[in-house]
């Protein structure tokens, strides 16, 4: 499809940042429409730059523009074509200006190229604090944001607030609404709901408890329904919470139906193929290998296994076999990874208005392709994304094209471990971990982050270690499973995700751990390859810079993902204006959400939000801040005013 560069340009409605005279100063006359009244204005005699033999002021904004002298013609994707995709910037030593102390960019170009303006963004007498008007019309507004992230914000200062983000898996332990809310206070970014457990309507209250706690006390808590897909498991136990099994034990794993009382030493086994699949000698490994058992007789529908590694059975645990040191992947391989239940269950999850579907046990992308589709022809403007679980052989082989076709990914390392030898994990992991970051996807490092955490109250220093490692790594988020879906230490686990993630963060800052990770370009159209470059650019010079944080105004939240993606030391405020992609937005790697209503015109929008953050005290004078924003293809650095 052509790329209509009106349309990411926006020449005609140039002048949006500072007041017109700002502008004035700042455009070159060389790349100024001949006609402009832009161009009687007087240059600036400040700091100026060359930009061919004009004098430019300097200023702490960049943007893309194309002049209507070389307003792009009909033919204009033979033009774009011959477009050098790295911004024409360099920069440039000037003598210390009292408004620009740090920051200078020269123009370079050729005529046929998009050109880096540079415009006053505004001091105390041009820009942002002159706009009044602006700023009356914003206080009576409002802006979205919670109560626990307010505060952190508030406290700490935006540099220590957390980055990585927090997912919960809600169970008996948590479903009540003042449980939700102590996981909400306590840093709980998504709930996860796992429709291998409980019925719809008990999910339903939860979903329902959340949006009401997001409502009534501003949260922003988005919600992931986890899919049960075609896995072996286990039964529900006769409705016993638990079941140790001895070493030595004889259990019967079986496929008949039995009716209300399980007889003792009995599992109920899911998969009808069972039976038949199993042969004598074969290892079962209960939930990845908590436990373990080796078939030693097969009595139609009954398996009747020994328990070689005890531990505690769980309700539904899900069930590998092993043959010969591999996993046996009989008929069961075949099944569908969503199966005619996980339709219904996602008929459910897409009326309840969920924000993430998490599907299991992904082999190929073209099941996710197939998923997306339905979403979309189900619901018109509904936003439901995709995330990949990785837990099976199949999924690690066509690993990058699943990414790709998926909104975000999850390492799923309770089943990735019962798939593939133990040892082979943390290697999975981090290759996930940074193929999702190159593609720009979130990615949750999921299961047993603090296993001990279900019976104890503190963790061990393993599993320390543990989340450490993924916060190193760099993921997005980090799961909690059964810790908060039925352990004793709910609230306590999470407080230890996130302390830990808190200090690891800063750790590498301190450390001045400057990215090495190559990000690939992605962008399939020349405006994301610029929203890219813009993102990168804007990362680097927060870096650099050392600002206080990144704004980023956007309207699908791709631009904060962008931004989020170069992980960049200072927090990204993300704005966005509906609720839903503000929900989403809180699954990914250090962006601050917050919903606020906001126009085509950056400069108002500014205005609009320091007015609105410094009424609450999230922000003040003087904190420096790079604001970019898919409203209007730009970097702009400034000092609140
Ligand atoms: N809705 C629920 N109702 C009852 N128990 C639950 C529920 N959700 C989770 N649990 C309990 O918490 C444990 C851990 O939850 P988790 O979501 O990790 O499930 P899982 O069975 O390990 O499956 P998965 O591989 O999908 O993560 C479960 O084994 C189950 O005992
Ligand atoms: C989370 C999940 O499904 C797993 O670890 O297997
Ligand atoms: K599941
Ligand atoms: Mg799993």
């Amino acid at each position: 499809m052509p790329i209509s560069l009106q349309s990411f340009l926006p020449l005609p409605h140039f002048p949006r940042f500072g007041n017109s005279s700002s502008i004035a100063k700042a455009i070159p006359s060389s790349v100024t429409p001949p006609n402009s009244p832009l161009l009687n204005s007087p240059p600036s005699s400040s700091v100026t730059v060359h930009r061919r033999s004009t004098p430019v002021t300097m200023s702490q904004s960049v943007h893309l523009l194309t002049p209507s002298d070389l307003a792009i013609p009909k033919h204009h994707s033979s033009f774009l074509s011959t477009f050098n995709r790295r911004l024409p910037v360099t920069t440039t030593t000037t003598t210390a200006s009292p408004f620009f102390p740090k920051l200078s960019i020269r123009a370079s170009s050729s005529d046929r190229k998009p050109s880096v303006l540079v415009t006053d963004n505004g001091t105390s007498s041009s820009g942002l604090q002159s706009s009044a008007s602006h700023a009356d019309h914003a206080l009576s507004s409002s802006i979205e944001v919670d109560a626990v992230t307010e505060a952190e914000l508030r406290e700490n200062g935006f540099r220590s607030t957390r980055r990585t983000k927090l997912v919960c898996t809600i169970g008996p332990a948590t479903s009540g609404f003042d449980q939700l809310e102590s996981l909400a206070v306590g840093g709980m970014n998504v709930a996860r709901i796992n429709m291998c457990h409980g019925t719809r309507e008990w999910h339903r209250e939860v979903i329902q408890r959340v949006r009401r706690l997001n409502e009534d006390k501003g949260y922003a808590v988005a919600i992931m329904m986890d899919t049960e897909g075609s896995e072996i498991h286990m039964g529900d136990l006769g409705g016993a919470s638990s079941a140790k099994a001895e070493d030595g034990e004889v259990w019967t794993f079986s496929v008949r139906a039995f009716g209300s009382a399980l007889p003792e030493h009995t599992i109920n086994v899911n998969y009808e193929g069972f039976a038949e699949d199993v042969k004598v000698g074969d290892e079962l490994l209960v939930d990845g290998g908590m436990v373990r058992f080796e078939v030693i007789e097969k009595l139609g529908p009954d398996v009747k296994c020994k328990c070689t590694d005890p531990g505690l059975l769980l309700p539904r645990a899900n069930l590998t076999f092993w043959r010969d040191g591999s996993l046996v992947r009989e008929r069961n391989a075949m099944l569908p990874t969503i199966s005619s239940k996980d339709w219904l269950d996602i008929d459910f999850g897409i009326a309840e208005g969920v924000d993430f579907i998490a599907v299991s046990f992904v082999k190929s992308a073209e099941v996710i392709n197939h998923l997306k589709s339905y979403i979309a022809a189900r619901s018109r403007d509904s936003d439901v994304a995709v995330i990949a679980k990785i837990e099976s052989i199949d999924s690690l082989k066509n690993l990058e094209e699943i990414i790709q076709a998926s909104d975000g990914a999850m390492v799923a390392r309770g089943d990735l471990g019962a798939q593939i030898p133990l040892e082979q994990v943390p290697a999975a992991q981090q290759n996930i971990v940074q193929v999702c970051r190159q593609l720009n996807k979130p990615v949750i490092v999921a299961s047993q982050l603090l296993e001990s955490m279900i019976e104890y109250p503190t963790p061990t220093r393993a599993e320390v270690a543990d989340v450490s490692e993924a916060v190193r790594q760099r993921a997005d988020a980090l799961m909690l499973s059964g810790e908060s879906a039925m352990g004793q230490f709910p609230e306590k686990s999470l407080a230890v995700l996130r302390s830990v993630s808190v200090r690891i963060e800063r750790w590498w800052r301190e450390e001045k751990r400057h990215e090495a990770m190559e990000l690939p370009a992605i962008g399939t159209s020349f405006s994301d390859s610029i929203s890219e470059e813009i993102c990168i650019s804007a990362a680097k010079m927060a870096n650099n810079l050392e600002v206080d944080a990144l704004f980023v105004y956007t309207k699908t939240g791709h631009m904060a993902s962008l931004l989020s993606r170069c992980r960049p030391d200072c927090p990204i405020f993300a704005f966005t204006n509906t609720t839903s992609v503000r929900r989403r937005l809180n699954l990914q790697w250090g962006l601050i959400p917050f919903r606020v209503s906001f126009s085509d015109d950056m400069e108002s929008n500014l205005n609009k939000t320091f007015s609105l953050l410094k009424a609450r005290n999230l922000i003040k004078s003087g904190d420096l801040v790079i604001a970019v924003s898919d409203v209007l293809q730009c970097i702009q650095v400034m000092n609140v005013p």
